[in-house]
């Protein structure tokens, strides 16, 4: 990204916004939110992966196994390279495999849904519906082994604790704009 003559912002090459964060952090819906709000498209990985694979994600899960879906996670994020200017929801997992983040931070700026265990539980309206979430210790123990790897692959982090959807996405979009990201 450089400055243009007239101080705006020129973006070069790929310049997509990913949100990464954990399940139900809210990715989806700020991304889908701000996508309309800003008139920018809106992809989601997990759409990706289940349009490429033509079943759901949690069917593939349990046909396929982890391994399966995260290559193809990492195939549909590298896939992007040939579009421009997308909202990225990402999957909960994306910061699973560095190489993910590494493509991340080629194509555009990573933003972080930072929140506890709670702020998933809150917003996720029908837990036993995601078999992925697992058990409450389950879940705080993935979130816990997984907070420095969101943190790391983080530009911006955006606290997303006690806020609604509303809340998230004025503050994230705030953000992202005066960074001329928006
Ligand atoms: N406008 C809304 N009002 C109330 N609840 C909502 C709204 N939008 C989404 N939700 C609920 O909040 C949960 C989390 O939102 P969202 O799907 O955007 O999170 P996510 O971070 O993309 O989660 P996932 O890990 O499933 O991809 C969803 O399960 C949904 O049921
Ligand atoms: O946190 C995770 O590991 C996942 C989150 C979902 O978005 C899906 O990508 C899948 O269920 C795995
Ligand atoms: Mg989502």
């Amino acid at each position: 990204m450089v400055s243009g003559d007239a101080g705006y912002v020129v973006h070069e090459g790929c310049d997509h916004i990913f949100f990464v964060g954990f399940l139900g952090a809210g990715k989806s819906t700020l991304a889908r939110n701000l996508g309309s709000l800003f008139h920018r498209s809106h992809v989601d990985t997990d759409r990706l992966v289940e349009r490429l694979l033509g079943k759901s994600v949690s069917e593939v899960f349990a046909e396929d196994g982890e391994g399966a879906f995260r290559d193809a996670e990492t195939g549909e994020l590298a896939a992007l390279a040939r579009r421009k200017s997308l909202l990225v929801s990402c999957g909960g997992g994306i910061v699973e495999r560095s190489k993910n983040c590494g493509l991340m931070h080629e194509m555009g700026v990573v933003v972080y849904l930072e929140g506890d265990l709670a702020d998933s539980l809150r917003q996720i309206r029908c837990p036993e519906r995601r078999p992925d979430l697992g058990s409450n210790a389950h879940a705080a123990a993935v979130l816990t082994r997984r907070r420095p790897l969101y943190e790391e692959a983080a530009d911006i982090t955006v606290d997303i604790r006690n806020k609604t959807f509303e809340q998230v996405a004025l503050e994230s979009g705030g953000l992202l704009w005066e960074r001329g990201l928006l």
